[in-house]
């Protein structure tokens, strides 16, 4: 089988990208954040503290002929930015892009943090990274992809993000329509769960490119491009007035400059991420100064390739015996 499902930035600043998902019998439709960097699918649910819930749809499993309670399972998945949230364990029938995993495990919230609290356009996240990741207990359990993946003509689901409007996920094929040029692949470190790869280096605006080895992770459920201290301060150096700010965490210049395009390799190949890509956001509503959309990663410990990157390529999660991604420009 294969299936395709639309993917739309939940916002103006492409801060997320959902995907509806079907739970239980009859249907219960929660808009998911599709997210590479982790490996547990939860939801905002009835179980849910209910201060907690601010105007997410949720997943009743009383209310699904299909659900079943995993005795003595429960999570608690904690991200990179400190958001956290925490449950117990159901399996249910999951339905995405057409494609069903008749016994998908769902993670239940029973708590969420403020951050997944007060954005009421995502219901829960579907991991899609390595079952290493997964945090239920005792044991973990299944990626949606583990439960599909035997069944797909082709081990893989592709990206096809883009700014401001509708992409899609496709599961089971590589739609050729939707890239130019041909894919390069290029091998995935499965350790410790992430979709990690070395990118071939990057060029700034018209300045030759830097060969060098940069590891990082493809990740769609981060917003932004995080990269090393070299290369970002290398970046907003080409950006008249630009600063890394304390009182906004990072590099923040005026709305209206001209921001260069970023260019990372991959393999022999390169995907050019348009300047206009990297002026994230402003600050605060209505402010003049913008936030960047390529910040540093060394608080983080490692590099993510994030919407972004993400958005200005076409990608292939490949999870074939010998994992592997594909990248092509579009
Ligand atoms: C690792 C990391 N550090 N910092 C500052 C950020 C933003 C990250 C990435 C991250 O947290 N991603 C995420 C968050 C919630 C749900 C899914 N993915």
């Amino acid at each position: 089988t294969s299936g395709s499902v639309a993917t739309s930035p939940i916002d103006s600043s492409d801060d997320a990208y959902s995907i509806p998902v079907s739970i239980g019998t009859p249907a219960q439709v929660l808009n998911l954040d599709l997210d590479t960097g982790s490996s547990d699918l939860w939801v905002f649910s009835s179980l849910t503290t209910a201060s907690e819930v601010n105007g997410q749809n949720i997943y009743t499993p009383s209310k699904s002929s299909t659900s079943k309670l995993v005795s003595g399972a429960t999570w608690k998945v904690k991200y990179g930015d400190e958001s956290t949230s925490s449950g117990v364990v159901y399996t249910d029938k999951v339905t995405v892009g057409g494609i069903t995993a008749s016994s998908q495990a769902v993670e239940v919230a029973k708590t969420v943090s403020a951050s997944f609290t007060s954005n009421s356009d995502i219901d829960g996240l579907i991991g899609m990274g390595f079952d290493s990741l997964n945090s239920a207990k005792p044991s973990a359990v299944p990626t949606f992809f583990d439960n599909i993946i035997g069944n797909l003509d082709s081990p893989v689901f592709t990206a096809d993000l883009k700014h401001n409007k509708a992409g899609s996920y496709d599961f089971g094929v590589i739609d050729s329509s939707k890239y130019t040029g041909s894919l390069t692949y290029v091998a995935v470190d499965t350790d410790p769960g992430y979709w990690k790869f070395t990118s071939s280096g990057y060029g700034i605006g018209s300045a030759a490119f830097k060969s060098t080895s940069v590891v990082g992770i493809a990740d769609t459920g981060t917003t932004l491009l995080y990269l090393d201290t070299a290369i970002v301060k290398a970046y907003y150096a080409t950006v008249s007035g630009a600063s890394n700010s304390a009182t906004y965490g990072g590099w923040v210049f005026k709305c209206s400059a001209t921001l260069p395009n970023f260019v990372f390799g991959v393999g022999s190949a390169k995907i050019t991420i348009p300047g206009s890509y990297i002026n994230y956001s402003p600050v605060t509503t209505g402010s003049s100064t913008c936030f960047g959309g390529l910040q540093d990663s060394t608080d983080i410990g490692i590099n993510i390739f994030g919407d972004v990157a993400l958005k200005a390529a076409f990608v292939v999660f490949d999870g074939s015996d010998t994992p592997r991604l594909g990248w092509a420009s579009k």
